[in-house]
């Protein structure tokens, strides 16, 4: 009779167990992946070179770093973790009533007894709910406000650097950081940390009440439970390295997307479309594997505790049995001791779990610091000052020696020449000579290696950079143009520039008639980089945006490059305008346009050291601003 109620107990307490085991909540608000070993694997497309793997930086160092962007969230993280314990203390609560009806109410058949504590039941349900909707609403609100003002952060200080940092890596992997890594620190120090205090708090919440009920009893199933914690370490070393891989990975992917989808006019024209599916098939394989090994660590992850608990519950059954035949705990008592073991344990899993998000948002964080801890090629001197309040535009190169971080020979070598006020230079020589060079040393994108650039007689190192790409407008070789309406990209030269002022540049650079014969004139969307527009159009736009920034100093590279010969004379009419009254320099290795007299910087790379020489010749007579 005895075993018959013993044997029915269990399979009660069983079924109580699994129907009160509270939904564990996920894990990650990204699809968690991972894989076990890390090394750059052979399935890797090319490209794959072009990525760096981030070193690994410590979790309490990653912490340390991003906790100060919690600032002025703090109280409402406190009041999330308040309401969640609220919750859990209201469970707690809930579970004892739930003993007590069953030995009150269902063991004596008393009806009357059961109303009380219906109600109070009912009650706290109510008051669970309305915490648990604060506690997880407010914990959504920090995170996402934790991710905003973090990825604007690394958005500002990636503008910071200078182009070259840029021109060493992948869009697609910077594109990468800015999302799911940013994702992943939000998950290590915003929500990670709600999540860990609240399981923190409701695993000794629910101890407790099992202390309270039978201290004895919950000692034996506690032994067990730093089985759980040892097995989360095991798992964390390994989550650690496959998140790695798999932020790797992702990242390459987003790359090759990144780059055949920008440069598909290439690809078409080359007929490359199957090698650029088989890159992608590639990379995409390479992130397959990785969440494949992941999905097995995370597969393996919940049987292996699914197996303790089991363990556990066996013993609290058999226990509980045979102290209910000795008469020294109840029905309802037993139910509600194996209730709370049945939220304790999903607790104590949980801490388990935190320690492998944890370790897998560390890897994006290794990334995101990577980024973070990148200075500029160049930056601010502490005491650079603001000269003349107007530039008149005076530029001297005295003795400028430069080489690139990435080479060894210099590409500059003693280059001199001055630009007067008003004055056109051209600067000429073959491909490869340093031309564009000279407008980026100018333009302060890299210091020179030796020697001075000066602006208006001041060492341009002493100016803050805002202050010198202020008074020098460059008009690059490519248009850069963004994908706005062609309104757009010329007051980009001038943000608050009036309609008047952009058609008036407009006009001056020749585009006003092409723009209103576009179908919504100025409010004409151009495309990506302006691609719908031809390369004598996009061109007279960015001298139109230049006309309007109204620098004195303007630096024109290879501004004919991609034009055939009548384009590039309807070009000159503008352009001449737009070098009107300002120092100008232009870079151009094609002189059929430039009138012979004009004073130019003629860059040879030298034929016997490998080094480049400069001759300069300084002729009197038409320059092609007076042509
Ligand atoms: N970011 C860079 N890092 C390393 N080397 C560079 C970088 N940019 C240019 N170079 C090298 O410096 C040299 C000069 O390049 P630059 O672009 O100044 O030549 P250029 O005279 O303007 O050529 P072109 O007329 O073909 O535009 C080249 O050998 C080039 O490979």
């Amino acid at each position: 009779m005895q075993a018959t109620s013993a044997a029915a107990l269990a399979s009660l307490a069983q079924a109580l167990v699994v129907v009160s085991t509270p939904a564990r909540p996920d894990r990650s608000r990204r699809v968690t992946r991972r894989l076990p070993s890390f090394t750059r694997s052979p399935e890797d497309p090319p490209g794959a070179h072009a990525l760096s793997v981030a070193p690994f930086v410590s979790i309490r160092t990653s912490f340390r770093r991003f906790w100060p962007y919690t600032h002025g969230l703090r109280w409402l993280l406190a009041v999330s973790v308040a309401a969640a314990i609220l919750a859990a203390a209201c469970e707690v609560a809930a579970i004892r009533l739930f003993g007590l009806i069953t030995d009150e109410v269902l063991s004596r058949q008393d009806l009357g007894a059961f109303w009380t504590p219906a109600l109070a039941w009912l009650g706290l349900a109510a008051v669970a709910g309305v915490a648990s909707f604060a506690g997880a609403y407010g914990a959504a609100v920090v995170g996402e406000r934790f991710l905003l003002r973090l990825r604007d952060n690394v958005f500002e200080h990636l503008q910071t650097l200078t182009p070259d940092f840029f021109e060493n890596r992948r869009l697609g992997d910077l594109m990468a950081r800015l999302t799911d890594d940013i994702e992943a620190i939000e998950e290590l120090v915003a929500s990670g940390l709600i999540r860990l205090i609240t399981a923190l708090i409701s695993a000794v919440f629910f101890a407790a009440a099992a202390i309270y009920i039978r201290w004895d009893l919950a000692l034996v199933t506690f032994a067990l439970v730093p089985a759980f914690l040892l097995m989360a370490k095991v798992f964390a070393a390994r989550f650690r390295h496959a998140a790695a891989r798999e932020r790797y990975s992702n990242a390459l992917m987003n790359s090759t997307i990144e780059e055949a989808l920008s440069n598909q006019s290439l690809v078409q024209a080359y007929n490359r479309q199957d090698a650029e599916a088989r890159r992608l098939h590639e990379a995409g394989r390479g992130w397959l594997l990785a969440n494949l090994s992941q999905a097995r660590l995370s597969s393996l992850y919940g049987p292996a505790a699914q197996v303790i608990e089991t363990c556990c519950l066996l013993v609290i059954i058999g226990v509980g049995a045979w102290e209910i035949a000795e008469g020294r705990l109840t029905i309802g008592g037993l139910l509600a001791f194996a209730a709370y073991l049945a939220y304790l344990y999903p607790a104590v899993q949980q801490l388990g779990e935190i320690a492998l998000t944890v370790s897998e948002a560390a890897a994006g964080s290794d990334r995101i610091m990577e980024v973070l801890r990148a200075r500029p090629a160049v930056s601010d001197r502490r005491d650079a000052h603001l000269i003349a309040p107007r530039s008149r535009g005076h530029v001297e190169f005295l003795d400028v020696y430069f080489t690139y971080p990435t080479r060894t020979r210099p590409t500059l070598s003693g280059l001199s020449f001055s630009a007067l006020p008003g004055e056109l230079i051209v600067c000429t020589g073959p491909s490869g000579a340093g031309k564009s060079t000279v407008a980026k040393l100018l333009m302060r994108f890299y210091d020179p290696t030796a020697g001075r650039i000066l602006l208006d007689g001041e060492d341009i190192r002493d100016l803050p950079r805002h202050v010198l790409r202020d008074r020098i407008t460059l008009l690059q070789q490519e248009n850069l143009l963004f994908s706005g309406t062609a309104r757009d990209n010329i007051a980009y030269g001038r943000p608050g520039a009036g309609q008047a002022e952009i058609v008036e540049a407009a006009v001056a650079a020749g585009a006003h008639d092409f723009i209103r014969a576009l179908p919504l004139g100025y409010d004409t969307p151009i495309g990506q980089r302006g691609r719908l527009l031809s390369g004598g159009q996009r061109q007279r736009i960015a001298i139109a945006r230049a006309l309007l920034r109204d620098a004195p100093v303007l630096v024109l590279d290879e501004p004919m490059t991609g034009l055939d010969e009548p384009t590039a004379l309807r070009i000159m009419e503008p352009l001449r305008r737009l070098m009107a009254g300002r120092t100008t320099i232009l870079i151009t290795h094609d002189l059929r346009l430039v009138p012979q007299a004009a004073e130019k910087v003629v860059l040879e790379p030298g034929r016997d050291s490998g080094r480049i020489r400069l001759r300069m010749s300084r002729r009197q007579g038409a320059t092609l601003r007076g042509a």
